[in-house]
Formats: structure tokens, sequence, C-alpha cells
């Protein structure tokens, strides 16, 4: 029976190559399917990972209907088993039930990949509609670790070497080295444990806090300004060492 997967965590773990090596795998035992993206970072109809594949997909606009492309694709002989789904959170609810309605109703296996909440820690709503509606919610094997090497769980948004938590829901963008004093606006992505998410500990934070201790609390807490973070102070600065 087919199913409905949603193949989830932070950013940069590895969703998208597992998007590729599932697309391979099927393929090579000579199943026929579709691979479906939106906004990827390398661009328009593309599949791409940070260990340098890539493939050409279908971009997914909004108003694209999952059920009426498979149903196209049947209607000139393809006989699909499968859809890879990657940047699924960028999908809306309507063409997530699409994809249920394709599972059941065509008995056809949709994996869908995708980050689950956004740099507010709010969900996207192709991610929500997911979580409510796929048989089984997978979480990836490979983690992204924070940079206190706790396994990171939140997806944190820098502007200009400062955190932010307000602003679009949508900004196309990868994770890096946060560079601030940067002449135009950059936006970065940084992946965070949820303690240093919620102090808005960056790593580039506390690279700072490391180099200013106590004396220069006012520097850091602009860097930061959170309450949490000036009542923690430095202490924040110190990697984890492996198994503590
Ligand atoms: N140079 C590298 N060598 C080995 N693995 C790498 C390298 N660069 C990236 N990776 C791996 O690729 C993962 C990111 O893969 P990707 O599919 O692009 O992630 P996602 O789609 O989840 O954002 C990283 O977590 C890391 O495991
Ligand atoms: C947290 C967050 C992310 N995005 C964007 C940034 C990237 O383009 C994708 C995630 O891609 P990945 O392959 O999982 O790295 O999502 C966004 O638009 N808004 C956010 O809040």
């Amino acid at each position: 029976m087919a199913e409905l997967v949603f193949f989830s965590g932070t950013m940069d773990c590895g969703k998208s190559t597992l998007a590729l090596q599932m697309e391979h795998n099927h393929r090579a035992r000579g199943h026929d399917g579709l691979v479906f993206t939106r906004h990827d970072r390398a661009g328009e109809a593309v599949l791409s990972s940070r260990l340098g594949l890539a493939r050409e997909a279908l971009e997914v606009s909004d108003g694209l209907d999952f059920w009426d492309v498979v149903v196209e694709h049947a209607t000139r002989g393809r006989d699909l088993r499968f859809l890879i789904c990657d940047e699924a959170q960028f999908y809306t609810s309507e063409q997530v039930e699409q994809l249920a309605r394709v599972v059941d109703e065509m008995d056809i296996d949709v994996y869908a990949f995708g980050i689950t909440a956004d740099f507010r820690a709010q969900l996207f709503p192709g991610s929500r509609r997911l979580i409510e509606l796929a048989d089984r919610v997978s979480t990836l094997q490979v983690e992204a670790l924070c940079w206190c090497g706790r396994t990171a769980t939140h997806n944190a948004r820098v502007v200009d070497g400062q955190m932010v938590v307000e602003g679009d829901q949508v900004v196309v963008g990868d994770v890096g080295e946060v560079t601030p004093g940067a002449p135009e606006s950059l936006v970065e992505y940084e992946v965070l444990c949820r303690r240093h998410y919620m102090r808005r500990m960056t790593s580039y934070a506390a690279r700072v806090t490391s180099q200013h201790p106590l004396p220069f609390e006012a520097e850091v807490s602009a860097l930061c300004p959170l309450p949490t973070l000036a009542a923690h102070g430095a202490t924040e600065s110190t990697p984890r060492a492996a198994g503590e």
C-alpha cells in the first residue's frame, strides 16, 4: 500500500541528499516517478544537495495541482510509482492534501522532504499539513549540530550578523559563516540547539562573548538583545566536549 512520508529535520541535515538518493534507488529498479521542488537555493526547477549533486525537477508554483499533474502524466501512459517532493515546507496546505489523495486514490508513494519550523520556531503551512496527514514523519539520522556540539533542533535567521525573530517567513538562503558588517543586508541561517536558539546565542555571538568577558557585557547584549542572554553571561561561550 502506498504511503505519504514526511522526512524532516533542520536545514543542512541531508534532506535533499536523501531525496536524490531515493529517486536514484527507485529509478534503478525501473520505477517511474516525478521530482518536485520549490525555491531551491540553486534556482528554479532544480533539486540540489550541498554534497554537489543536483537534478532537474518540476517547480511547484502556488497554482500547481499535484492531482492534475499526476493524472496528466498517467494519461500520457506513464506508470508513476513515486513522487519526490523537496522543500515541501513551502507547499500550500491544499497541495499537501492533493499529495495525500494521490497516495490514497492512485496508490503512488509520496516522499516529502522539508524543514518543519521557520526562523521564529513556527510551523510552515506545508509542514503543518504534512505532520497532520502523513502516514509517517521520519527524522533524518544525520543530525546537524549546534556550535556547542548539541544536536541542532532550530533554524535561526541571521541578518547582518544579528539573529532576528521578525520578518518574512520565506527568504531563500543558506547556512554559512556569519559575516557581520557585510556591505549589503545579508540573510544567512544557522542551526542551533533550543537552548541557544532561545538565548539568541549564535556562534558569532558566542565568539564575541568569549573574547570580551564580563566588562564588555553591554556589547554582547547589543548583539543578542535578550534578557535571558544577560542573565546567563559568558558561560554560554564554551563549546561542549564530546560526550558531555
Ligand atoms: N564537504 C562535505 N563533505 C561531507 N559531507 C558534506 C559536505 N558538505 C555537506 N555535507 C553533508 O551534506 C549535508 C547537507 O545536505 P543537504 O542535502 O544539502 O541538506 P538539507 O537538504 O537538509 O539542507 C550536511 O549535513 C553534511 O552532512
Ligand atoms: C528557517 C527558514 C528557512 N528558509 C529557507 C532557507 C532555505 O532556502 C530553505 C531551507 O532549505 P534546506 O535545504 O533545508 O537548507 O528554507 C526560509 O525561507 N524561512 C525560514 O524561516
